[in-house]
């Protein structure tokens, strides 16, 4: 391509035609370039990053900090003429006022970057770095903000790049224009559902609707004599696109819902084609001379259509009007929360559909493996030796999982096997449960707390009755008092288990009870243990033969 960005980038000249507009840098620094600044960086490892001394630099300038803000942007899919249309926007408010803002045949079109080609130009959020004061009609100036944005589903992006990139530029803007080429398709109406979506989640709760402007502006319109170019045939268009009705799918009904739900406004403009030597000349540097007559004629009604004083819309966050002041501190709110890990990702269809669809599978093993379990040791159902739970318990865990594997899932094997062990994980954990369940309906089990406090009460009334007799009083009265203590304990529990009142000291008494049991056991374990040399001193084995096994000599 003939051009040369530094060119293109030059924007010089238009400082000393203009006159409609009022330079917001022009005192502080003086030789400052109008260029676009990349405000929003999508990195290399799909993180983000806001470039805020850039955006203060521009927004934060005397002359505009604090006006009221009107913030346009252009979003869509990649490649598809954003960044030439903002050049359009760029020359008209450059030329405020004047009939002959388009500039002349010869002349390239600079401004944003923008060119031929299959690979992706624009990345992340630039804004151009002069923001230009309008006067309205009703008297009122405020400062303009154009906005170019990164293009959606280039092969470098992942979802959520282009969701962030999306929303962000939608909840900043007071206008955003959906750049679709040719057709309002219904996978353009799903996109901007999960985008603005992906946007709201990101934004207070709010009885308003969360965006403003919404304008569907469809490129290379082919059908004119279906709905003739403009705004009106594309209003026409658009409402019949966007049409509620009864007998539709609620699929269809929801995302219309959705779109309308979130917009104040919402129009659309339909544009012609711009001829091939725009779509497919290598060598094209936007000359309006190699520009279809008819795209020029619709463009002359368009630019002035969405960025006319009398058209410009302040930008709004619930209800309160924003200064560019305003606007950078919600940019910083709003990029924090990109950045955090609190908002789920987006997912792209086959994904969500694949993980729905092994969600369910994973619900409907889990469900039958629970079911015919409550069948084996449910709540009305006596113990079960813990031998035939955990052979029941197998059987079961193979149907359900037989069950899983049968079930059609999206998304192939290697993405199910996570599920599948998933599914493994809860059962084992479910069945834990049912292990602890069956064994509280263990007779035995029930009964050990009484039975600990049945022992201690009976060793404490033997003990205290022999050291009685032989005359330690003192050690017989400890143990009288740790024998009360312990009825008192037992009268206790009992009236926990009758009442279910107190559970909590219920619960504590079945603990130091368990504890007790556990630890007289061991010890009586460790005992045995301990004097088992004097079962072997009282049956000694017999010796092995000298040089019969020479390893076990050596044990
Ligand atoms: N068919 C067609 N091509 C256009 C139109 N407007 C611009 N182009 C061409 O589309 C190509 C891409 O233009 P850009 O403005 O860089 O596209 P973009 O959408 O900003 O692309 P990214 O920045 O990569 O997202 C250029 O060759 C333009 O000449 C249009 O209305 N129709
Ligand atoms: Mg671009």
């Amino acid at each position: 391509m003939a051009r040369n960005r530094k060119e293109r980038n030059s924007w010089g000249s238009f400082t000393e035609k203009g006159g409609a507009y009022d330079w917001s840098s022009e005192e502080e620094e003086p030789v400052a370039r109008a260029e676009p600044v990349q405000v929003l960086v999508v990195k290399d490892d799909h993180s983000f990053e806001l470039d805020e001394a850039a955006l203060s630099r521009i927004l934060l300038s005397e002359a505009v900090r604090d006006r009221e803000v009107v913030a346009i942007s252009v979003a869509g899919a990649f490649r598809k003429g954003k960044s030439f249309l903002m050049d359009f926007m760029l020359r008209y408010m450059y030329n405020l006022g004047s009939e002959e803002w388009l500039g002349v045949p010869d002349e390239p079109l600079t401004g944003f970057s923008w060119r031929g080609g299959s690979e992706r130009e624009t990345t992340g959020i630039q804004i151009w770095n002069e923001v230009f004061l309008v006067d309205k009609p009703d008297g009122r100036k405020v400062a303009v903000l154009l906005m170019d944005t990164q293009g959606t589903f280039d092969s470098q992006s992942t979802l959520r790049d282009s969701a962030t990139v999306f929303a962000l530029s939608t909840m900043i803007s007071s206008m955003q224009v959906y750049n679709i080429s040719q057709n309002v398709q219904e996978d353009d109406l799903q996109h901007l559902q999960l985008f603005t979506e992906y946007g709201r989640l990101a934004m207070e709760e709010t009885f308003l609707k969360p965006f403003q402007s919404m304008i569907f502006l469809v490129r290379d319109w082919s059908f004119p004599y279906e709905f003739p170019y403009g705004q009106d045939g594309g209003m026409r268009f658009l409402e019949k696109r966007l049409k509620i009705s009864e007998n539709q799918h609620e699929e269809l009904q929801n995302v219309r819902k959705h779109i309308h739900s979130c917009f104040t406004n919402i129009s659309c403009f339909l544009l012609p084609h711009p001829g091939l030597k725009v779509a497919t000349n290598p060598n094209f540097d936007g000359r309006l001379k190699e520009i279809d007559g008819e795209f020029i004629r619709n463009l002359k009604v368009l630019v002035p259509w969405l960025l006319s004083p009398q058209n410009l819309d302040v930008k709004e966050i619930n209800g309160n009007n924003i200064t560019c002041r305003g606007l950078v501190e919600y940019f910083k709110a709003y990029i924090k929360i990109y950045q955090g890990e609190e908002l789920p990702h987006p997912k792209s269809m086959l994904q969500a559909t694949a993980e729905a669809n092994n969600l369910a599978a994973v619900a409907a093993a889990k469900d039958l493996y629970n079911k015919k379990m409550e069948e084996v040791c449910g709540g009305d159902r006596p113990f079960l030796a813990p031998a035939a739970l955990q052979a029941r318990h197998g059987e079961l865990r193979e149907e359900a999982l037989r069950l899983f594997r049968g079930v059609k899932k999206m998304g192939g094997e290697e993405f199910s096997r996570r599920y599948l062990q998933q599914l493994e994980g809860e059962i084992d954990e479910v069945f834990l449960q049912y292990i602890k369940h069956n064994d509280s309906k263990n007779i035995f089990h029930a009964a050990r707390t009484p039975a600990t406090l049945f022992v201690v009460i009976f060793i404490m009334y033997v003990v205290a009755g022999i050291t009685g007799f032989v005359g330690v009083d003192v050690i017989a009265s400890l143990c009288n008092m740790i024998l009360g203590l312990t009825l008192i304990t037992l009268c206790t529990w009992a009236y926990i288990r009758y009442s279910g009142e107190y559970r909590e000291l219920g619960a504590v008494i079945d603990q130091v009870a368990g504890a007790l049991w556990d630890q007289a056991l061991y010890k009586l374990y460790n005992a045995a243990a301990g004097h088992r040399h004097l079962y072997h001193h009282a049956f000694p084995t017999p010796e092995p033969e000298p040089h019969a096994h020479p390893d076990r000599k050596q044990n």
